[in-house]
């Protein structure tokens, strides 16, 4: 079913609250950035900063930013690149999903290629679908990095868990991108995480003391694992104290390998949690 829609605001940002089935998302134009998801059972699953900057040109500390067409500090534009920092225009909602779309114009000429973004989101009772598809509108290829930069609300990030990632490669940002090789079960929350993890199979699983939470990529290759830790979330200003206990990143992306994408190709990559 399609979600119903209305338009409305937080904190002075316009946005667009879908319903579906019982559950609510809320996607600030600002970014086509999700801020709010609760599911059918009524328990918010997406952290929300409450320092969080809601200006123009700024990036929302929260919800679901999307990256593109940089991914971090891997190139020339502003970390994580411009698409959350840009407003999106909503183009309406199809059988199963609400679409946003961004275009390049004048305040993405610091990247110089005709593009179109699409984000859907699609909502059901106990489940969220989040697909970005990206197509080159332009005469010569060009390569992007990309991702669901998703924020999951935890109640004490040390009591978290996720699992589904054993056996797996990632490279370790946060120890100069040094290689390593996930040996344990599940991946623990103790201090600041900053990982890249390829080829990733398997559905992971975060388990947030007595809650679970079921996380599927399609299309993108990694899976980003994000939390500061108090030390380094202490510098962040955007971040109120405590904050970093709230959340845990699990982000999917498409950054060890960029994605070449010639005239007129699509390419397209989604995140499903429930
Ligand atoms: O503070 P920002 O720009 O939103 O970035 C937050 C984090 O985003 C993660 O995806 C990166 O792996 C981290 O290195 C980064 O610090």
């Amino acid at each position: 079913m399609p979600p119903t829609h209305e338009s409305t605001d937080h904190r002075g940002t316009p946005c667009l609250r879908l319903r579906n089935e019982g559950a609510t998302a809320l996607v600030a134009l600002h970014g086509a950035q999700l801020l709010s998801w609760i599911p059918a059972d009524g328990r918010e699953r997406l952290f929300l900063g409450e320092r969080a900057q809601f200006t123009p040109g700024s990036a929302i500390r929260g919800g679901v930013p999307v990256v593109f067409p940089q991914f971090g500090e891997r190139g020339n534009l502003r970390k994580h690149g411009f698409a959350r920092l840009l407003d999106w225009t909503f183009e309406g909602v199809t059988d199963d999903a609400a679409i946003f779309e961004l275009r390049d114009g004048p305040d993405t000429a610091q990247w110089p290629h005709a593009f179109a973004c699409r984000l859907s989101i699609g909502l059901a009772a106990a489940r969220l679908a989040v697909a970005l598809e990206v197509e080159n509108r332009g005469a010569v290829p060009f390569d992007f990095t990309a991702a669901l930069h998703t924020y999951l609300r935890v109640d004490d990030i040390a009591q978290v868990s996720l699992e589904g990632l054993q056996g797996c490669d990632y490279e370790d940002s946060a120890n100069g991108g040094t290689l390593h090789r996930q040996h344990e079960h599940a991946v623990a929350f103790d201090g600041e995480i900053d990982r890249i993890y390829n080829d990733v199979v398997a559905p992971l699983i975060l388990v947030d003391g007595g809650h679970r939470l079921d996380i599927k990529h399609d299309g993108f290759g990694d899976t980003i694992v994000w939390n500061p830790g108090a030390h380094l979330a202490a510098r962040i200003g955007d971040l109120a104290p405590g904050e970093h206990a709230r959340f845990a990143c699990v982000e999917a992306g498409q950054v060890l390998a960029p994605v070449l994408l010639a005239p007129g190709e699509r390419w397209r990559g989604s995140q499903a949690l429930g």
